[in-house]
């Protein structure tokens, strides 16, 4: 079902609004959820508001909570969200790193007491925008199981990291450090698609393909969850996965001395954040290094091509067309997506 992005964008704030937040906050939500679905990321599109309308309703986050900053170096600060909305702290706290990386090539900030922020490479891709080298982490919920374990304790833990180039588009790596998002198998239940082997593991540490016994589970705290990258065990290196999970957790929980992923959700969101900027301008000329990018860009793409492949692609570049499609389209949404927005609408009595 396609659905026009304005249309999508007041609806969403509308929502927000509803719930107590501001313009301002009920915007950027709206912004950064229908960019997900522009982009193709239904995992995390607007099919995720549900989740705001009741973690708002729970008291997990506070429609009003305002980041402050609680430290502050020239280039660094850590920030403390106060339990508000995390697209809205997310977005405050990029504008404070972008200052800093103007004026003095760097900025770095950490976050925490914070929510659920969407798209990872929302931030990241503000500072691209500006010219700098842009990346956001985050931690999640308790979702990944480390390495030999069946206990979920780590997060899906997102990498964003965006480098300016020469052509329209920056390259954009924006991706769980688990095979799989949550937000994936939510997509793949609501499809009632069982989700491909080597994905998830049910309590008792085997691999499931049924995304709903995973979900709940989860839910539950019951034990099983997501792989790391690499998946299970060692073979296919599921402990590089596991390092990468953990890096982002020990830059966002571990710098902020917020609560780890397994402490989230207790009450509060208690989600934690960083994000960093950086001048190309400190190194170098920073269209040289663009060109310089782009040459590295071009070989890759021009590389000999795997059997029955047509085309190789950067980081980005799928998603960065799929939003010009859904600009000039309409934004493509399922249609289980689509009644759930209508339910909400109906719950909220707002129009749709
Ligand atoms: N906020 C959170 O708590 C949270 C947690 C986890 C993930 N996420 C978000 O979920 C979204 C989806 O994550 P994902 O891991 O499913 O991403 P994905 O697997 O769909 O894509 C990962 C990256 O690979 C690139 N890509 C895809 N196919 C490619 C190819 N053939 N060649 C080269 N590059 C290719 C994409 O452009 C993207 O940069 C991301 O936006 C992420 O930030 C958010
Ligand atoms: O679902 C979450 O809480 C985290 C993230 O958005 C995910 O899809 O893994």
């Amino acid at each position: 079902m396609k659905v026009k992005r304005e249309k999508l964008m007041n609806f969403t704030a509308d929502v927000m609004k509803k719930m107590g937040c501001d313009d301002e906050k009920a915007r950027v939500v709206a912004e950064v959820l229908v960019e997900a679905d522009m982009r193709g990321i239904s995992s995390h599109g607007v099919a995720r508001l549900k989740r705001y309308v009741n973690h708002i309703k729970e008291r997990i986050i506070d429609p009003n909570g305002e980041p402050e900053i609680i430290f502050e170096t020239p280039v660094t600060l850590a920030i403390d969200g106060n339990n508000g909305v995390g697209q809205h702290i997310a977005k405050f706290s990029m504008e404070k790193v972008i200052e800093k990386a103007k004026k003095y090539g760097i900025g770095m900030a950490t976050v925490r007491n914070s929510n659920h922020y969407g798209i990872a490479g929302y931030y990241a891709e503000m500072a691209v925008k500006m010219g700098l080298v842009g990346i956001s982490l985050t931690n999640t919920a308790p979702l990944v199981v480390h390495t030999f374990s069946r206990e979920a304790l780590l997060g899906t833990n997102p990498i964003a990291f965006a480098f300016p180039t020469s052509e329209k588009y920056p390259i954009l790596i924006d991706m769980a450090t688990s095979v799989a998002p949550r937000g994936k198998l939510e997509v793949y239940s609501r499809l009632n698609k069982k989700i491909p082997k080597g994905w998830a593991v049910d309590e008792t540490g085997h691999t499931t393909t049924d995304p709903e016994k995973v979900l709940s589970n989860l839910k539950q705290r019951k034990g099983g969850g997501l792989l790391p990258l690499g998946g299970e065990g060692e073979e296919f290196s599921g402990h590089k996965g596991y390092g990468l999970v953990l890096l982002v957790e020990l830059l966002t929980s571990g710098l902020s001395l917020g609560s780890f992923s397994y402490d989230t959700y207790k009450g509060k969101g208690k989600i934690t954040h960083f994000f960093a900027a950086l001048d190309p301008a400190i190194f170098g000329n920073p269209e040289k290094i663009k060109e310089h990018a782009m040459e590295l860009i071009n070989s890759l793409r021009s590389a000999k091509k795997a059997d029955g492949k047509e085309r190789i692609y950067v980081h980005g570049e799928k998603e960065y067309e799929k939003r010009e499609k859904s600009l000039e389209c309409g934004v493509e949404i399922d249609e289980p997506t689509y009644y759930e927005l209508r339910k909400i609408a109906e719950n909220l009595d707002i129009p749709w």
